[in-house]
């Protein structure tokens, strides 16, 4: 974040140097054959020093590194100052330079820990109790509807980060969930998306959240108008409204011109990024799902790991040690990717809420000192749940010709323990045996003797795998809202130290702004075609296209 290259960097060069010379070396069979501790140094037992307890395993012994490799992983963290720009984090500097901001998603999970100044750290607390307040007047039935009715519905309107957090977590957590009070969230400025919702949903009792920090986004201010002339077609008088539709924003001129009662907008600061709200009153809709005492689980599960990131030593340093063996694939074995994929059916959203976490915040080209970089900066994020993914694209991270670093992710037990734990036994037992076999592959003269004499040359060739496949493992007792916490802390903090080390701005999202300009200027030509000018001859044969056959 220093805005310098990375491939000035001592350590990288280094790195450069050991993958060339050494990357043949490098077989996970032989490393693990060598040296028969090396699960234990490899790997590290996390236990959170503060708040409730918290404790995971994360194994990083199936990597392609060495100590040696690890140490000049760690030199390059130093040199890139990570504990430098960490510290400014947390002490609440600007370190989002191009919007000249701090980046203080850690403040809203802090209850008072660490010392932080800026504007609006003081108002946390009482945002999270009119959250308290308010979410258990919903669930207690307290809080009724215009007709005297309990809500029983609600739909949380918003996109990006002010959708993915929170409809992962609810998924994540719907153990703890509240059966009788349903969520839908609407995101997609597609019509079918708000129509279809609002099929299932009683006008009498549904709650509205209408989630944008900016309350400017296209898709969300749409698709919010939509639900109140739903609403008001059965409710008719506007002063009902305020039993139906809460906002979650920074912008509260925007709120009340939109017809929402200051009093019912739970407010969040232009210091909380967007991809890292669901800490903040974004989370308004899990507070309500789950219950405020289990969301406060969950922000203080990930203050303990925030507490680990700041305080524990770079090679101990669990958000640190991820984020450099992510280096070490993507920017010297040319890994395009890197797959998430939880063992664990309530994570089915955590790869879709990674992709923003971490491609928004790592899809950079040009350093934070304008430089264009000349490495690779973030990876393309991606994954399922398991075992489904099993059964369509490990084919390719088997077999297949591209490297593809994945992190498992599984609970040892689970809340389902149905048929006495069978169902979960045969899970993890494929959540142990992938990354074995990833690593450790098949070799040809296993498989001659499993197929015996006679077999063709292509196919006993087709049925080796070569292995040496890296993956990282991580492994909890029990998938609880302080332990989802602690995870998703983990690998924002994982984001931040990548960022730093390709000296870039992971908290701008620049990227995302001329798509949307475009399509403002293309909606206004949309009516007629002679009205459709400024384009090239595809835009303009599409679009032409769209005007033979709409029908409206
Ligand atoms: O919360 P909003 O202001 O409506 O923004 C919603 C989303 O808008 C854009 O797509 C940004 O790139 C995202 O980071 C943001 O989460």
């Amino acid at each position: 974040m220093s805005g310098k290259l990375a491939s000035e960097y001592p350590s990288w060069k280094k790195l450069q140097h050991i993958y060339d010379s050494e990357k043949s070396k490098l077989i996970l069979k032989d490393l693990f054959d060598q040296d028969p501790d090396r699960f234990s140094k490899f790997s590290v037992e996390y236990a959170s020093r503060s708040g409730p307890d918290v404790t995971f395993l994360l194994d990083y012994s199936k990597n392609l590194i060495t100590q040696p490799i690890l140490d000049t992983l760690l030199g390059l963290a130093k040199e890139a100052e990570v504990e430098t720009y960490r510290d400014k984090m947390f002490a609440g500097e600007h370190i989002n330079t191009s919007e000249d901001r701090s980046v203080l998603h850690v403040a809203l999970r802090n209850f008072n820990d660490f010392q932080i100044q800026e504007a609006g750290v003081s108002e946390v607390s009482a945002v999270l109790e009119h959250m308290k307040v308010f979410s258990e007047s919903i669930r207690s039935g307290e809080w009724k509807g215009y007709t005297g009715k309990t809500i029983n519905t609600i739909v949380n309107i918003g996109i990006g980060g002010s959708d993915l957090g929170p409809v992962m977590v609810t998924e994540a957590l719907k153990p703890y969930s509240k059966r009788d009070l349903t969520a839908h969230f609407v995101s997609n400025i597609d019509g079918t998306h708000i129509a279809e919702t609002l099929r299932v949903c009683d006008p009498e009792r549904t709650l509205f959240i209408i989630a944008s920090k900016t309350f400017t986004t296209q898709e969300t201010i749409t698709n919010a108008e939509t639900a109140k002339d739903w609403f008001l077609s059965t409710a008719k008088d506007k002063a009902h409204v305020a039993k139906h539709f809460v906002a979650l924003s920074t912008n509260t001129k925007a709120v009340t011109a939109f017809g929402i009662d200051e009093k019912n907008m739970f407010q969040f600061w232009d210091w909380v990024g967007g991809r890292y709200s669901l800490w903040s009153a974004i989370g308004l809709s899990i507070a309500l799902v789950i219950g405020y005492d289990n969301f406060e689980q969950l922000l203080k599960g990930a203050h303990g790991m925030d507490k680990h990131f700041k305080e524990t030593p770079l090679d101990k340093n669990l958000p640190v040690l991820l984020a450099l063996v992510g280096i070490w694939y993507n920017d010297f074995y040319g890994a395009q990717t890197h797959a998430l994929l939880p063992y664990d059916q309530y994570l089915h959203k955590f790869a879709d809420y990674f992709q923003q976490g971490d491609m928004e915040s790592n899809g950079k080209t040009i350093t934070k000192g304008g430089h264009r970089v000349n490495y690779e900066t973030g990876p393309i994020i991606w994954g399922a749940a398991g075992t489904n993914g099993q059964h369509s694209f490990y084919q390719l991270v088997h077999q297949g010709t591209k490297l593809i670093p994945a992190d498992f992710i599984a609970p040892a037990s689970t809340h389902n323990p149905i048929t006495n734990s069978k169902h979960h036994r045969i899970l993890l037992s494929n959540f142990f045996a992938q990354p074995e076999a990833l690593a450790f592959g098949k070799t040809e003269e296993q498989v001659k003797k499993e197929l015996g004499s006679g077999a063709s040359e292509a196919l006993i060739k087709s049925k080796v795998f070569e292995g040496n496949k890296p993956s990282n493992s991580i492994m909890f007792p029990l998938l609880t809202p302080a332990t989802l916490g602690a995870v998703i802390a983990l690998y924002e903090h994982k984001i931040f130290t990548q960022g730093v080390i390709w000296g870039i701005n992971s908290f701008d999202q620049m990227g995302v702004e001329l798509g949307k300009v475009l399509a403002k200027n293309i909606l206004a030509q949309l009516e007629k075609p002679e009205d459709v000018v400024g384009h090239d001859s595809s835009t303009t044969g599409l679009i032409h296209y769209y005007q033979k056959y709409r029908k409206e």
